[in-house]
């Protein structure tokens, strides 16, 4: 059972996944309807976004208990430090957003409020709770990014499609799946039913701050609407 406890999370958290791969942020990003607005402001906190989430792998190299997952965990802060950041300024500089745009942009409560709980469930918690608060981000944007890539490429010229292609590329496809190997692994062994209902709450309350996200754009949009 615990060989993949991702889709034993997904199954139990079911409501929260779903309100959160099929959000409306997301929907209309696939049918090429998103607001300019909503997308840029997505793309500024999730900048403020990823340097946090950076600290959680930083954090997850520290709660490794042996070489192996210590290394696992130093080549994801790798690859967000080396990599991700740098294909997201750059991104971000096509849709208008400075370096120094970036950078001064004030955090966002529901920005503040899900990269804070998923480094405080590892804290409080090991490398399993971290990992199990941190599953909806990668799985899940892997997941959406992979659904929404054939409607996406089916209209050439889709705004965000080079951000889709990102996800749905096959990098970052094998970084997911090999996160989702580690959960098993993680789990593998003793787990307890009340752990595993502690691990259920966790990851669903995560996948209700990644939806949280998406919201956080579409309202920003809103308001500057005239
Ligand atoms: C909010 C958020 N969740 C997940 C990912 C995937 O890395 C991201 N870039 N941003």
């Amino acid at each position: 059972m615990s060989a993949d406890l991702f889709a034993r999370l997904k199954e139990a958290a079911h409501p929260h996944w779903q309100a959160y791969v099929e959000h409306d942020f997301v929907r209309r990003l696939a049918a090429g309807r998103l607001p300019n607005a909503a997308f840029r402001f997505y793309l500024a906190q999730d900048y403020l976004f990823l340097i946090q989430f950076a600290r959680a792998q930083a954090l997850a190299v520290y709660k490794g208990r042996t070489l192996a997952e210590m290394r696992a965990s130093k080549s994801a802060l790798a690859a967000i430090l080396d990599v991700e950041l740098g294909l997201h300024v750059r991104l971000a500089a096509e849709w208008g957003l400075t370096p120094a745009d970036l950078e001064s942009a004030p955090e966002h409560a529901a920005t503040v409020a899900y990269t804070r709980f998923v480094l405080d469930a590892g804290m409080a918690g090991d490398l399993l709770d971290l990992r199990v608060a941190l599953a909806p981000c990668v799985l899940g944007y892997a997941e959406i990014a992979a659904r929404i890539a054939l409607e996406v490429r089916a209209r050439p010229g889709h705004p965000q499609g080079a951000w889709v292609e990102d996800y749905a590329g096959e990098a970052y496809q094998a970084v997911a799946e090999a996160a989702r190997a580690e959960l098993g692994r993680l789990a593998e062994g003793a787990l307890s039913p009340p752990r595993l209902r502690q691990l259920e709450r966790l990851f669903a309350k995560a996948c209700d701050l990644e939806a949280g996200f998406w919201q956080m754009a579409l309202d920003a949009a809103a308001k500057d609407e005239p």
